[in-house]
């Protein structure tokens, strides 16, 4: 038997980093997709097959012994096999459309789409089970995952997160492109959100402004996305990237990245953690190719999306 699944990547649109001191963050899902199949093998292993590795486990091989980025897949196989008593083995092929390490929700994707596609060789479940499993597998690489990027992979669309009050689907579905041009400088989530934690302990009043001002931005985009305002939310890309100029996330990179990509986008900023990583420009199809070719000329990778609304799916 052979179960196949696959889930999108995500951006966040607005307010990351000040959604780890209480606001509210904006995420949408994309449509680019990690997709995974997986079968049962008569051989008493987990086999993984990746474009960025493969890996081959016995089936009594502790969790704590393997340290592979591949390491969800095993805990998602393991999970299962012990659950239904299983005596043979899974293999899992993954093929993704999502650039790795780029807060892209590469890890997400792969997550939700591999939570579904080997539980799916055992049992029929929810998407909320599916969500569930890909979070704890998630944990194997990153502890402290808030769960948020699983969430939109699984249910698509937009998505409203923040600490206390947790997740909640945002209904719109406005019309437009982001062209996504990637940095290619690797970045650690953990070191730039440290760095941060640094600047707000030595400009706290600074750092509290900012935050109320990204609340009132935040809920203003609402509204925005509500009536397609495609100026109004290049406008407030604008003001948040200002914010995350201040903060100390941005490069000189990422700034003439957003410099080309303003030039003919409605607002551009960075997407994620920052220090590295992509950027994202809101566009429609007037701008569109103005905004891709003025990029590839300055030998900017980048790419078009647009919002994925069908999540998780299995087939
Ligand atoms: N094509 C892939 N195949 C298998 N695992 C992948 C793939 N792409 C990403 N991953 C997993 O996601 C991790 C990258 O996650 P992370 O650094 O958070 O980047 P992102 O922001 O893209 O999620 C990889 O180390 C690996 O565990
Ligand atoms: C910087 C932060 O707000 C988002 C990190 O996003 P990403 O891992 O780059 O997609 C951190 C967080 O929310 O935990």
């Amino acid at each position: 038997m052979i179960s196949k699944a696959s889930a999108p990547g995500k951006v966040i649109l607005f307010g990351e980093h000040f959604v780890v001191y209480g606001i509210k963050a904006i995420l949408c899902a994309i449509d680019k997709r990690v997709t995974v199949t997986a079968e049962k093998i008569p051989e008493n292993k987990i086999i993984i097959k990746s474009n960025i590795g493969e890996l081959e486990v016995s089936l009594n091989k502790s969790m704590n012994e393997i340290s592979s980025p591949l390491k969800p897949f095993v805990y998602l196989a393991n999970k299962m096999i012990k659950k239904y008593n299983q005596s043979e083995g899974i293999k899992i092929y993954v093929k993704s459309e999502i650039p790795s390490g780029v807060g892209l929700g590469s890890s997400s994707a792969c997550c939700v789409a591999g939570a579904a596609a080997i539980s799916k060789l055992f049992e029929k479940t929810s998407k909320e089970k599916i969500l569930e499993l890909a979070i704890e597998a998630e944990r194997t690489i990153f502890q402290n995952t808030s769960g948020a990027d699983c969430t939109v992979c699984t249910f698509g669309g937009l998505m409203e997160y923040d600490k206390e009050k947790g997740f909640s689907q945002i209904k719109s579905e406005p019309n437009f492109h982001l062209v996504i041009a990637n940095s290619n400088i690797e970045h650690s989530t953990e070191v730039v959100v440290s760095n941060v934690k640094q600047f707000k302990e030595k400009n706290e009043e600074k750092f509290s402004i900012m935050c109320q001002k990204e609340l009132e931005l935040v809920n203003r985009v609402k509204i925005m996305l509500k009536n397609n305002d495609l100026q109004g939310l290049g406008k407030c890309m604008k003001d948040n990237q200002k914010f995350l100029e201040i903060i100390g996330i941005s490069n000189e990179k990422l700034r003439k990245m957003i410099e080309k990509a303003e030039n003919s986008s409605f607002g551009a900023k960075i997407t994620g953690a920052g220090g590295g990583g992509c950027i994202i420009a809101l566009s429609d199809e007037s701008n569109l190719e103005k905004i891709i070719s003025e990029l590839k000329m300055n030998d900017y990778e980048c790419f078009s999306v647009k919002i994925d609304f069908k999540g998780l799916d299995t087939f």
